[in-house]
Protein backbone atom coordinates (compact mmCIF):
# COMPACT_ATOMS: atom_id res chain seq x y z
CA UNK A 1 0.00 0.00 0.00
CA UNK A 2 2.67 2.24 1.21
CA UNK A 3 4.78 1.31 -2.14
CA UNK A 4 1.74 2.25 -4.21
CA UNK A 5 1.28 5.20 -2.94
CA UNK A 6 5.14 6.13 -3.42
CA UNK A 7 4.39 5.35 -7.02
CA UNK A 8 1.62 7.54 -7.61
CA UNK A 9 3.22 9.86 -6.06
CA UNK A 10 6.36 9.77 -8.24
CA UNK A 11 4.11 9.58 -11.30
CA UNK A 12 2.41 12.83 -10.06
CA UNK A 13 5.80 14.39 -9.82
CA UNK A 14 7.18 13.28 -13.28
CA UNK A 15 3.98 14.40 -14.71
CA UNK A 16 4.15 18.26 -13.76
CA UNK A 17 7.61 18.06 -15.10
CA UNK A 18 6.58 16.81 -18.15
CA UNK A 19 4.10 19.89 -18.41
CA UNK A 20 6.50 22.43 -17.06
CA UNK A 21 4.41 26.20 -16.20
CA UNK A 22 7.87 27.58 -18.35
CA UNK A 23 7.85 29.02 -21.78
CA UNK A 24 10.96 27.02 -22.68
CA UNK A 25 10.50 23.80 -24.08
CA UNK A 26 12.01 20.47 -21.41
CA UNK A 27 12.85 17.99 -23.18
CA UNK A 28 14.49 15.51 -20.80
CA UNK A 29 13.40 11.80 -20.33
CA UNK A 30 11.03 10.75 -17.42
CA UNK A 31 14.09 9.61 -15.29
CA UNK A 32 16.06 12.96 -15.67
CA UNK A 33 13.08 14.81 -14.48
CA UNK A 34 12.64 12.79 -11.68
CA UNK A 35 16.30 12.73 -10.88
CA UNK A 36 16.44 16.46 -11.57
CA UNK A 37 13.91 16.95 -8.42
CA UNK A 38 15.85 14.89 -6.36
CA UNK A 39 19.02 17.34 -7.37
CA UNK A 40 17.44 20.07 -6.46
CA UNK A 41 16.98 18.75 -2.54
CA UNK A 42 20.03 16.83 -2.65
CA UNK A 43 22.33 19.65 -4.54
CA UNK A 44 24.68 18.23 -6.78
CA UNK A 45 27.98 19.71 -7.23
CA UNK A 46 28.94 20.11 -10.90
CA UNK A 47 28.97 23.15 -13.49
CA UNK A 48 26.14 24.56 -15.48
CA UNK A 49 27.60 24.37 -19.56
CA UNK A 50 25.42 25.74 -22.41
CA UNK A 51 26.62 24.34 -25.99
CA UNK A 52 25.19 26.64 -28.52
CA UNK A 53 24.64 24.61 -32.22
CA UNK A 54 24.43 21.47 -30.11
CA UNK A 55 22.36 19.57 -33.49
CA UNK A 56 25.69 20.18 -35.39
CA UNK A 57 28.74 17.45 -36.38
CA UNK A 58 30.97 19.16 -33.70
CA UNK A 59 27.65 19.67 -31.06
CA UNK A 60 26.00 16.41 -30.96
CA UNK A 61 29.25 14.38 -30.00
CA UNK A 62 30.57 17.47 -27.53
CA UNK A 63 26.92 17.14 -26.02
CA UNK A 64 27.54 13.21 -25.66
CA UNK A 65 30.88 13.53 -24.12
CA UNK A 66 29.86 16.47 -21.88
CA UNK A 67 27.53 14.54 -20.55
CA UNK A 68 29.56 11.80 -19.73
CA UNK A 69 31.87 14.48 -18.02
CA UNK A 70 31.77 14.14 -14.05
CA UNK A 71 32.06 18.13 -13.73
CA UNK A 72 28.87 18.99 -15.16
CA UNK A 73 25.78 18.93 -13.45
CA UNK A 74 23.60 20.95 -15.89
CA UNK A 75 23.86 20.58 -19.88
CA UNK A 76 22.05 23.35 -21.87
CA UNK A 77 21.66 22.25 -25.62
CA UNK A 78 20.31 25.20 -27.79
CA UNK A 79 20.39 25.13 -31.52
CA UNK A 80 18.12 26.66 -34.70
CA UNK A 81 17.20 23.35 -35.17
CA UNK A 82 16.69 19.83 -33.98
CA UNK A 83 18.02 20.00 -30.24
CA UNK A 84 15.01 18.35 -29.23
CA UNK A 85 15.65 15.15 -30.87
CA UNK A 86 19.52 15.39 -29.79
CA UNK A 87 18.46 16.93 -26.47
CA UNK A 88 15.75 13.71 -26.21
CA UNK A 89 18.53 11.10 -26.91
CA UNK A 90 21.72 12.39 -24.97
CA UNK A 91 19.00 12.72 -21.61
CA UNK A 92 18.81 8.94 -21.85
CA UNK A 93 22.63 8.27 -20.57
CA UNK A 94 22.88 6.84 -17.28
CA UNK A 95 25.43 9.51 -16.28
CA UNK A 96 24.63 12.46 -13.64
CA UNK A 97 24.45 15.99 -15.84
CA UNK A 98 20.59 16.84 -16.54
CA UNK A 99 20.14 17.72 -19.89
CA UNK A 100 17.85 20.77 -20.95
CA UNK A 101 16.88 21.14 -24.90
CA UNK A 102 16.34 24.89 -26.07
CA UNK A 103 14.92 25.05 -29.96
CA UNK A 104 15.15 28.91 -31.73
CA UNK A 105 16.16 32.47 -30.76
CA UNK A 106 13.34 32.67 -28.52
CA UNK A 107 14.68 30.10 -25.71
CA UNK A 108 18.30 31.71 -26.49
CA UNK A 109 17.83 33.82 -22.76
CA UNK A 110 16.62 30.71 -20.97
CA UNK A 111 19.66 28.23 -22.41
CA UNK A 112 22.26 30.96 -21.36
CA UNK A 113 20.71 32.29 -17.54
CA UNK A 114 22.78 30.91 -15.06
CA UNK A 115 25.73 28.93 -16.78
CA UNK A 116 29.23 28.42 -15.79
CA UNK A 117 30.99 28.22 -19.37
CA UNK A 118 29.01 27.90 -22.65
CA UNK A 119 30.72 26.33 -25.65
CA UNK A 120 30.05 27.95 -29.27
CA UNK A 121 30.65 25.52 -32.31
CA UNK A 122 27.50 27.20 -34.16
CA UNK A 123 27.96 27.82 -37.63
CA UNK A 124 28.67 26.44 -41.29
CA UNK A 125 31.72 24.78 -42.27
CA UNK A 126 34.36 25.10 -44.69
CA UNK A 127 33.84 22.94 -48.34
CA UNK A 128 36.41 21.75 -50.49
CA UNK A 129 38.41 24.89 -51.72
CA UNK A 130 37.19 27.19 -49.10
CA UNK A 131 39.11 28.92 -46.90
CA UNK A 132 38.15 29.46 -43.18
CA UNK A 133 37.61 33.70 -43.57
CA UNK A 134 35.19 32.14 -46.74
CA UNK A 135 32.65 31.58 -43.72
CA UNK A 136 33.48 34.95 -42.10
CA UNK A 137 30.19 36.49 -43.92
CA UNK A 138 28.01 33.72 -42.12
CA UNK A 139 29.27 33.13 -39.42
CA UNK A 140 30.27 36.57 -37.94
CA UNK A 141 26.59 37.48 -37.48
CA UNK A 142 25.97 34.19 -35.69
CA UNK A 143 28.55 34.31 -33.00
CA UNK A 144 27.95 38.16 -32.76
CA UNK A 145 24.15 37.17 -31.82
CA UNK A 146 25.24 34.43 -29.28
CA UNK A 147 27.52 36.71 -27.52
CA UNK A 148 24.75 39.19 -27.20
CA UNK A 149 22.59 36.81 -25.71
CA UNK A 150 25.88 35.80 -23.18
CA UNK A 151 26.50 39.12 -22.71
CA UNK A 152 23.28 39.55 -21.13
CA UNK A 153 22.27 36.36 -19.86
CA UNK A 154 25.24 34.99 -18.23
CA UNK A 155 28.13 37.73 -18.71
CA UNK A 156 30.20 35.61 -15.62
CA UNK A 157 30.80 32.25 -18.08
CA UNK A 158 33.77 31.42 -19.14
CA UNK A 159 32.95 31.61 -23.28
CA UNK A 160 34.94 29.12 -25.52
CA UNK A 161 34.62 29.90 -29.52
CA UNK A 162 34.94 27.22 -31.53
CA UNK A 163 32.91 28.79 -35.09
CA UNK A 164 35.19 29.91 -37.92
CA UNK A 165 37.27 32.12 -38.29
CA UNK A 166 38.77 31.64 -35.08
CA UNK A 167 41.37 34.44 -35.57
CA UNK A 168 37.77 36.76 -36.53
CA UNK A 169 35.24 35.12 -34.39
CA UNK A 170 36.76 35.62 -31.00
CA UNK A 171 37.74 39.23 -31.89
CA UNK A 172 33.97 39.61 -32.58
CA UNK A 173 32.89 38.23 -29.28
CA UNK A 174 34.70 40.51 -27.30
CA UNK A 175 33.62 43.57 -29.12
CA UNK A 176 30.23 42.04 -28.19
CA UNK A 177 30.75 41.93 -24.70
CA UNK A 178 32.65 45.66 -24.78
CA UNK A 179 29.71 46.88 -26.17
CA UNK A 180 27.56 45.95 -23.56
CA UNK A 181 30.07 46.50 -20.85
CA UNK A 182 30.67 42.88 -19.61
CA UNK A 183 34.43 42.16 -21.31
CA UNK A 184 36.53 39.70 -19.15
CA UNK A 185 39.65 39.25 -21.29
CA UNK A 186 39.90 36.38 -18.78
CA UNK A 187 37.10 34.38 -19.69
CA UNK A 188 36.98 34.74 -23.46
CA UNK A 189 38.60 31.47 -25.51
CA UNK A 190 39.18 31.00 -29.04
CA UNK A 191 39.44 27.23 -29.16
CA UNK A 192 42.93 25.91 -30.73
CA UNK A 193 42.80 22.65 -29.05
CA UNK A 194 42.25 20.72 -32.01
CA UNK A 195 45.55 21.98 -33.15
CA UNK A 196 47.26 20.62 -30.49
CA UNK A 197 45.77 17.07 -30.70
CA UNK A 198 46.67 17.05 -34.75
CA UNK A 199 50.14 17.86 -33.56
CA UNK A 200 50.44 15.21 -31.10
CA UNK A 201 49.49 12.53 -32.96
CA UNK A 202 51.70 13.67 -36.21
CA UNK A 203 54.78 14.40 -34.29
CA UNK A 204 54.09 10.98 -31.89
CA UNK A 205 53.81 8.94 -34.84
CA UNK A 206 56.82 10.50 -36.44
CA UNK A 207 58.85 9.53 -32.88
CA UNK A 208 57.17 6.07 -32.89
CA UNK A 209 55.56 6.71 -29.82
CA UNK A 210 52.20 7.38 -27.75
CA UNK A 211 50.61 10.00 -28.46
CA UNK A 212 49.81 10.52 -24.82
CA UNK A 213 53.27 11.13 -23.96
CA UNK A 214 53.63 14.41 -26.35
CA UNK A 215 52.57 17.21 -25.97
CA UNK A 216 53.50 20.12 -28.90
CA UNK A 217 52.58 23.61 -27.72
CA UNK A 218 51.08 25.24 -30.82
CA UNK A 219 51.04 29.08 -30.98
CA UNK A 220 49.57 32.11 -32.99
CA UNK A 221 45.66 31.31 -34.38
CA UNK A 222 43.83 29.14 -35.90
CA UNK A 223 43.79 29.33 -39.53
CA UNK A 224 46.90 28.34 -42.36
CA UNK A 225 50.32 29.91 -41.62
CA UNK A 226 48.96 31.16 -38.35
CA UNK A 227 49.32 27.64 -37.17
CA UNK A 228 52.37 27.36 -35.08
CA UNK A 229 54.09 24.31 -33.92
CA UNK A 230 56.63 24.80 -31.74
CA UNK A 231 58.91 21.49 -32.82
CA UNK A 232 61.47 23.16 -30.39
CA UNK A 233 59.42 22.85 -27.54
CA UNK A 234 57.98 19.07 -27.86
CA UNK A 235 57.96 17.34 -24.72
CA UNK A 236 59.44 14.65 -24.31
CA UNK A 237 62.42 16.51 -25.37
CA UNK A 238 63.77 15.11 -28.75
CA UNK A 239 64.73 16.71 -32.21
CA UNK A 240 64.08 16.67 -35.70
CA UNK A 241 65.63 16.84 -39.29
CA UNK A 242 64.70 19.78 -41.57
CA UNK A 243 62.93 17.32 -43.67
CA UNK A 244 60.53 16.26 -40.70
CA UNK A 245 60.28 20.10 -39.26
CA UNK A 246 58.80 20.27 -42.99
CA UNK A 247 56.73 17.72 -42.79
CA UNK A 248 55.11 18.09 -39.73
CA UNK A 249 54.59 21.77 -39.74
CA UNK A 250 52.73 21.49 -43.41
CA UNK A 251 50.95 18.46 -41.89
CA UNK A 252 49.81 20.42 -38.89
CA UNK A 253 48.75 23.46 -40.57
CA UNK A 254 46.60 21.79 -43.16
CA UNK A 255 44.99 19.23 -40.89
CA UNK A 256 41.75 20.61 -40.87
CA UNK A 257 41.66 21.27 -44.95
CA UNK A 258 43.08 17.17 -44.79
CA UNK A 259 39.77 16.45 -43.17
CA UNK A 260 37.64 18.84 -45.44
CA UNK A 261 39.09 17.48 -48.46
CA UNK A 262 38.39 13.62 -47.36
CA UNK A 263 34.56 14.24 -45.93
CA UNK A 264 34.66 15.63 -49.70
CA UNK A 265 31.89 18.27 -49.29
CA UNK A 266 30.18 16.72 -46.24
CA UNK A 267 31.99 19.16 -44.08
CA UNK A 268 34.89 19.66 -41.77
CA UNK A 269 36.44 17.82 -38.73
CA UNK A 270 33.43 17.18 -36.30
CA UNK A 271 34.78 14.07 -34.35
CA UNK A 272 38.10 15.28 -33.74
CA UNK A 273 37.09 18.77 -32.95
CA UNK A 274 34.78 17.42 -30.17
CA UNK A 275 37.40 15.64 -29.00
CA UNK A 276 39.71 18.78 -28.61
CA UNK A 277 36.69 20.49 -27.10
CA UNK A 278 35.88 18.27 -24.65
CA UNK A 279 39.15 18.28 -23.19
CA UNK A 280 39.54 22.04 -23.35
CA UNK A 281 36.01 22.49 -21.60
CA UNK A 282 37.54 20.01 -19.28
CA UNK A 283 40.28 22.22 -18.67
CA UNK A 284 38.26 25.24 -18.41
CA UNK A 285 36.40 23.42 -15.81
CA UNK A 286 39.15 21.94 -13.61
CA UNK A 287 40.25 25.39 -13.75
CA UNK A 288 36.92 26.90 -12.29
CA UNK A 289 36.88 24.25 -9.51
CA UNK A 290 40.58 25.76 -8.32
CA UNK A 291 43.30 22.99 -9.30
CA UNK A 292 46.48 23.86 -9.59
CA UNK A 293 48.58 23.25 -12.96
CA UNK A 294 45.95 23.35 -15.86
CA UNK A 295 48.08 24.92 -18.70
CA UNK A 296 46.57 24.29 -22.17
CA UNK A 297 47.15 26.63 -25.34
CA UNK A 298 44.42 28.99 -26.54
CA UNK A 299 43.49 32.19 -28.65
CA UNK A 300 43.45 34.75 -25.87
CA UNK A 301 43.17 38.66 -25.66
CA UNK A 302 46.67 39.70 -24.94
CA UNK A 303 44.96 42.39 -22.07
CA UNK A 304 44.08 38.46 -20.52
CA UNK A 305 46.98 38.67 -18.00
CA UNK A 306 49.11 42.03 -18.75
CA UNK A 307 51.31 39.94 -20.84
CA UNK A 308 51.72 40.66 -24.62
CA UNK A 309 53.04 38.19 -25.95
CA UNK A 310 53.33 39.49 -29.47
CA UNK A 311 52.08 43.23 -30.20
CA UNK A 312 48.86 41.57 -31.43
CA UNK A 313 45.85 42.19 -29.01
CA UNK A 314 44.75 38.40 -29.52
CA UNK A 315 47.58 35.54 -29.86
CA UNK A 316 47.20 31.66 -29.15
CA UNK A 317 49.49 30.51 -26.66
CA UNK A 318 50.16 28.70 -23.57
CA UNK A 319 47.85 29.41 -20.88
CA UNK A 320 47.26 28.39 -17.19
CA UNK A 321 43.53 28.07 -16.16
CA UNK A 322 42.28 29.17 -12.62
CA UNK A 323 38.93 29.99 -10.98
CA UNK A 324 38.75 33.24 -13.44
CA UNK A 325 39.74 31.96 -16.57
CA UNK A 326 42.81 32.37 -17.89
CA UNK A 327 45.66 33.00 -15.16
CA UNK A 328 48.41 33.42 -16.46
CA UNK A 329 49.80 33.59 -20.34
CA UNK A 330 53.23 32.22 -20.97
CA UNK A 331 55.73 33.82 -23.21
CA UNK A 332 56.52 32.22 -26.07
CA UNK A 333 60.01 30.67 -24.80
CA UNK A 334 63.20 30.77 -27.77
CA UNK A 335 62.38 30.00 -30.79
CA UNK A 336 64.57 28.70 -33.47
CA UNK A 337 65.46 30.10 -37.05
CA UNK A 338 62.12 28.39 -38.89
CA UNK A 339 59.77 28.91 -35.70
CA UNK A 340 60.74 32.90 -36.28
CA UNK A 341 60.13 33.03 -39.60
CA UNK A 342 57.01 31.52 -39.24
CA UNK A 343 55.38 33.84 -36.19
CA UNK A 344 56.23 37.04 -38.85
CA UNK A 345 54.35 35.37 -41.29
CA UNK A 346 51.42 34.11 -38.52
CA UNK A 347 51.80 37.90 -37.33
CA UNK A 348 50.60 39.44 -40.52
CA UNK A 349 48.02 37.31 -41.40
CA UNK A 350 46.66 37.37 -37.84
CA UNK A 351 46.15 40.98 -37.56
CA UNK A 352 44.55 41.22 -40.69
CA UNK A 353 42.17 38.54 -39.39
CA UNK A 354 41.54 40.29 -35.74
CA UNK A 355 40.83 43.80 -37.49
CA UNK A 356 38.67 42.02 -39.72
CA UNK A 357 36.55 40.58 -36.52
CA UNK A 358 36.88 44.18 -34.70
CA UNK A 359 35.53 46.11 -37.26
CA UNK A 360 32.68 43.81 -37.85
CA UNK A 361 31.31 45.06 -34.93
CA UNK A 362 31.67 48.73 -34.97
CA UNK A 363 29.63 48.66 -38.50
N1 LIG B 1 38.00 25.74 -33.83
C1 LIG B 1 38.21 24.62 -34.49
O1 LIG B 1 39.27 23.99 -34.35
C2 LIG B 1 37.15 24.06 -35.38
C3 LIG B 1 37.22 22.73 -35.80
C4 LIG B 1 36.20 22.21 -36.61
C5 LIG B 1 35.14 23.04 -37.00
N2 LIG B 1 35.11 24.32 -36.59
C6 LIG B 1 33.99 25.21 -36.95
O2 LIG B 1 32.86 24.89 -36.14
C7 LIG B 1 31.67 25.31 -36.81
C8 LIG B 1 30.62 24.22 -36.78
O3 LIG B 1 31.04 23.09 -37.53
P1 LIG B 1 30.07 21.80 -37.67
O4 LIG B 1 30.81 20.83 -38.48
O5 LIG B 1 29.52 21.41 -36.36
O6 LIG B 1 28.90 22.45 -38.56
P2 LIG B 1 27.40 21.91 -38.70
O7 LIG B 1 26.79 22.63 -39.85
O8 LIG B 1 27.38 20.43 -38.73
O9 LIG B 1 26.71 22.37 -37.35
C9 LIG B 1 26.53 23.71 -37.03
C10 LIG B 1 25.30 23.84 -36.16
O10 LIG B 1 25.14 25.21 -35.86
C11 LIG B 1 23.76 25.47 -35.86
N3 LIG B 1 23.49 26.90 -36.00
C12 LIG B 1 23.50 27.66 -37.12
N4 LIG B 1 23.15 28.92 -36.82
C13 LIG B 1 22.93 28.94 -35.48
C14 LIG B 1 22.53 29.95 -34.58
N5 LIG B 1 22.29 31.20 -34.98
N6 LIG B 1 22.40 29.61 -33.28
C15 LIG B 1 22.64 28.35 -32.86
N7 LIG B 1 23.00 27.36 -33.68
C16 LIG B 1 23.15 27.65 -34.97
C17 LIG B 1 23.23 24.66 -37.03
O11 LIG B 1 21.82 24.49 -36.95
C18 LIG B 1 24.01 23.37 -36.87
O12 LIG B 1 23.31 22.46 -36.06
C19 LIG B 1 32.12 25.72 -38.21
O13 LIG B 1 32.24 27.12 -38.27
C20 LIG B 1 33.48 25.07 -38.35
O14 LIG B 1 34.30 25.71 -39.28
C21 LIG B 1 36.09 24.84 -35.79
O1 LIG C 1 39.34 23.15 -41.26
C1 LIG C 1 38.24 23.56 -40.93
O2 LIG C 1 37.53 24.26 -41.66
C2 LIG C 1 37.67 23.17 -39.60
C3 LIG C 1 38.61 23.35 -38.47
O3 LIG C 1 39.06 24.67 -38.35
C4 LIG C 1 39.75 22.38 -38.47
O4 LIG C 1 40.88 22.79 -38.22
O5 LIG C 1 39.51 21.18 -38.68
Amino acid sequence: MQQGSDIHQRIARISAHLNPPTNHLQVEGSCNIWRADCRAKGGSPGFKVAILGAAGGIGQPLAMLMKMNPLVSVLHLYDVVNSPGVTSDISHMDTGAVVRGFLGQQQLEDALTGMDLVIIPAGVPRKPGMTRDDLFNINAGIVKTLCEGIAKCCPNAIVNVISNPVNSTVPIAAEVFKKAGTFDPKRLLGVTMLDVVRANTFVAEVLGLDPREVNVPVVGGHAGVTILPLLSQVKPPCSFTQEEIEYLTSRIQNGGTEVVEAKAGAGSATLSMAYAAVKFADACLRGLRGDAGVVECAFVSSQARLLYVTELPFFASKVRLGRNGVEEIYALGPLNSHERVGLEKAKKELASSIEKGVSFVGK
